[in-house]
């Protein structure tokens, strides 16, 4: 790390000596890509090293060694006992075995931790973004590191005083728990000289926090259940109940084996079956509660989250859209959203039940059975080891399965919603074969998902047998000896298999938090982008100017789309519309018409220039006031799948419109007619983006839904697809009578709207070409516009953008 003061020789500075030139040693868990917690700010060359001599190091080396040791004395230098009947025949001042087992079981967990612990703290230097889910594994991984070691350390302890209490004391015997004991002191002091080692990495944080952007962690993921927390709250304490009748059914169950086997009466049987079915009862019942308060506090939650993602989409400035898929958008609102809410309720409710699950029936077995459980643990580390490879494959899988659905999705919207175009050119064969690539895909990685699941279950289900095989011959053998009664063996053999399937689920939940970190991710990134241009009233766009009549002067406007950079589409454009005035552009089609349109209606704003309402700059305004007073009919207009009514009743504020008022606007723009006609008239549906109705008719009632504005300043582009000659006429005519008393700004296509117009801008390559009146346009000798009427009146068509 670049930053990393070199003279600092602290004590801590050993632990995490990151030094550039040093070999990684753990560069398969840091620089193997992991795509849902990839940051593309992340720079890989910073990735640093680890010292090879550093106390992790050094507390590994000797958790080996003395498991070496163990394991030899056992073998070869501890001869009173064969290996097996030190197992069989345990006692705790006479066996050498659970020293082993437990030293194997420390090696194995310190290890496994150890290396997680400084995966997870380098990780989280360079995925601040993940921060604190970070912070909290490894404060947990430390915590369990120090626990298995006290644990160790307690164990020697007492063994070391029974050992010392024994009448026949032997000599290797007593070394060889004086080894154990000494191992487990320095391992316990090195493990509290670990935390300095968070301290030291706190630094190196701070020194890259400064240079990262914060965006998502744990904690902002949890305020967003922080309005829950009462559901969460009371669903925890149904879970610590539903969690205690776990843990005390497999007890009475081995009671009630053991009461049948005395063969004396039924009534003890009779008791324990009707305080297990009570017991049942009660577990049933805190389970009911708990998956409610959950699955509640989980819709709430996703119902806030996903209207804050739309409002925080909708308000996006129009470039957003031109350049995000509508596809993408929706699978966030749908799909993260989904996993956000499963991780933030359902999976920190298992998460909680099931470490409850193994540490409850794990205390309970040590309190039934020592030796047995210590068999069984000699088992665990090796599923931990092998659920955690699983967890990690799978994390890949799964998020790019999510990435390869959420494209085959994209494709699938578009060709829906454009069904018409695929009808048109009969492409049905061709999305299809579209939408097959992309399952294709997904197929694919979903066969790798399945085998991976398969051999996950099938190497689990070895082991667990392996496992149950081991403890079953050994409990058996402790019945026949007589040191164990059967009930007790079958109580002992259900914790098991609880303890098995709750490692086996928390597993599957890593992956799922980990999926939830990429999803949080993007939905953060939603939510906090700060839309370019404000769809709302700022400090900076505030001014409502009242004296506005409708005077709007573009001054020197160049532009260029942010989507296409490379193409200038507006150059100096300057022209001024007066008030009352109306105003023709005209030219070629791709000329920057309607792009003039769209920069007056601030979709965008100029990339120089400015555009001014009477003397205020457009991007001071209100654009409350803007939307409310500036109006922009489209040449497709589009309309909602709702009613005629509610369609023209659009943009309005007020809520308090009478029929009249709709009725008359409809009739200026020429649509009361065809309305009338409807059997629901004003209430008829309409149909998505308007289908049910001709495209005349959805321009008129887009005029009409103009018109009810009663905005100061009109923008209209003209409709350049073919209407009927009835129907043209009727929407020519509502174009005109929507112009009177009105500033308008028509993007005209037709000879007949530019002949009425005051003022006439012929717009070409982005420029003015020429301005002025029809009439003095056409007595121009070599006009453009000239040449644009003298080729229409020759083909007798009255559109005048056919011609270029
Ligand atoms: N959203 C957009 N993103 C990128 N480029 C765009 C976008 N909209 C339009 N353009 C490009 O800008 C240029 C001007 O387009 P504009 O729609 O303003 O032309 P026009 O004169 O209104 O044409 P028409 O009469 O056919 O509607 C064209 O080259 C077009 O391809």
């Amino acid at each position: 790390m670049n930053s990393h003061d070199p003279n600092d020789d602290s004590d801590d500075a050993a632990i995490l000596d990151i030094t550039a030139d040093e070999q990684p040693l753990i560069t398969n868990h840091i620089d193997e890509p992991n795509p849902v917690l990839s940051t593309p700010n992340v720079d890989t060359v910073l990735v640093p090293s680890l010292s090879r001599y550093r106390l992790t190091n050094i507390l590994r080396i000797l958790l080996f060694i003395e498991f070496l040791s163990l394991a030899i004395i056992w073998f070869i230098g501890y001869s009173t006992h064969s290996l097996v009947d030190d197992i069989i025949h345990y006692t705790l001042t006479s066996s050498i075995f659970d020293l082993v087992a437990v030293s194997v079981l420390k090696l194995a967990v310190s290890v496994i931790l150890l290396t997680e612990l400084e995966t997870f703290v380098i990780k989280r230097l360079y995925h601040p973004d993940a921060r604190l889910l970070f912070t909290f594994i490894r404060y947990f991984t430390t915590v369990l590191l120090l626990l298995s070691a006290s644990c160790s350390l307690a164990f020697a302890i007492v063994k070391l005083i029974f050992v010392l209490r024994g009448s026949s004391l032997n000599t290797l015997y007593l070394s060889t728990v004086y080894i154990f004991l000494v191992f487990s002191t320095i391992e316990f002091i090195g493990m509290i000289l670990m935390i300095p080692y968070l301290s030291r990495l706190k630094l190196l944080e701070q020194e890259r926090s400064t240079v990262t952007k914060k965006k998502v962690d744990l904690k902002r993921l949890m305020t967003l259940a922080k309005s829950e927390r009462l559901f969460i709250f009371l669903g925890t304490v149904f879970l610590l109940a539903s969690s205690a009748t776990q843990i005390v059914i497999p007890y009475y169950f081995g009671k009630i084996v053991d009461d049948a086997l005395k063969f004396q009466s039924m009534r003890l049987v009779n008791i324990s079956v009707l305080i297990l079915f009570g017991v049942n009862c009660a577990g049933a019942l805190a389970s009911f509660f708990r998956s409610w308060l959950f699955g509640l506090a989980g819709q709430r939650v996703v119902f806030r989250l996903r209207q804050n993602i739309f409002d925080a989409i909708t308000k996006q400035e129009v470039a957003f859209f031109d350049d995000t898929r509508t596809g993408e958008l929706t699978n966030r609102l749908s799909s993260d959203t989904q996993v956000l809410q499963n991780a933030l309720t359902v999976n920190i409710s298992m998460l909680l039940r099931f470490v409850l699950q193994i540490l409850g029936s794990l205390a309970v077995m040590f309190y039934l059975e020592v030796t047995l459980t210590l068999v069984l643990m000699v088992v665990v580390p090796i599923i931990v080891l092998v659920a955690r490879q699983y967890g990690t494959i799978v994390q890949k899988l799964r998020k790019k399965f999510q990435d390869e659905l959420a494209a085959a999705g994209t494709t699938a919207e578009e060709s829906i919603s454009n069904i018409r175009t695929v009808r048109i050119f009969g492409a049905e064969k061709k999305v299809s074969n579209q939408y097959y690539e992309n399952l294709l895909k997904t197929y694919g990685i979903g066969k790798k998902l399945a085998l991976s699941d398969a051999t996950f279950m099938g190497l689990i289900g070895l082991l667990t047998a392996g496992g149950i095989s081991v403890v079953l011959w050994y409990g058996a053998k402790l019945v026949h000896d007589q040191k164990l009664t059967a009930g007790l063996l079958a109580s002992f053999l259900m914790y098991m298999l609880q303890v098995a399937i709750a490692f086996g689920m928390l597993a599957s939940l890593f992956g799922d938090f980990m999926q939830a970190v990429g999803a949080s991710e993007r939905i953060f990134d939603l939510l906090d982008r700060k839309p370019k241009i404000t769809s709302e009233t700022t400090a900076d766009c505030s001014i409502r100017p009242t004296d506005f009549d409708g005077n709007v002067k573009v001054q020197n406007v160049c532009f260029t789309y942010p989507t296409r950079s490379d193409q200038q589409v507006l150059r100096d454009v300057s022209f001024e519309i007066k008030s009352g005035q109306k105003v023709a552009l005209v030219g070629p089609s791709g000329g920057g018409k309607s792009t003039i349109a769209s920069l007056i209606e601030r979709f965008y704003d100029p990339d120089s220039g400015t555009i001014l309402f009477n003397s205020h700059p457009l991007t001071s305004i209100d654009p409350e006031w803007l939307r409310t007073n500036v109006s922009f009919v489209n040449q497709e207009p589009s309309l909602f799948a709702c009613s005629i009514r509610d369609n023209i009743t659009f943009g309005l504020r007020r809520t308090d419109i009478s029929l009249e008022e709709i009725q008359s606007v409809a009739k200026q723009a020429n649509a009361h007619d065809f309305i009338e006609e409807f059997e629901n008239k004003y209430d008829t549906l309409v149909g998505e983006r308007g289908v049910r109705l001709s495209g005349g008719q959805r321009q008129r009632i887009a005029i009409a839904r103009a018109l009810l504005m009663s905005p100061k300043l009109l923008l209209l582009d003209e409709a350049t697809s073919a209407l009927d000659a009835e129907s043209e006429h009727l929407v020519q005519e509502a174009i005109e009578r929507a112009m009177i008393n009105r500033t308008v700004l028509v993007i005209a296509h037709r000879l007949s709207t530019v002949r009425n117009a005051d003022l006439v801008i012929v717009i070409e390559h982005g420029t003015i070409a020429e301005q002025g009146t029809h009439d003095t346009l056409l007595a121009k000798d070599d006009g453009i516009y000239k040449k644009l009427v003298l080729r229409q009146l020759m083909t007798g068509n009255d559109s005048i953008t056919l011609i270029e």
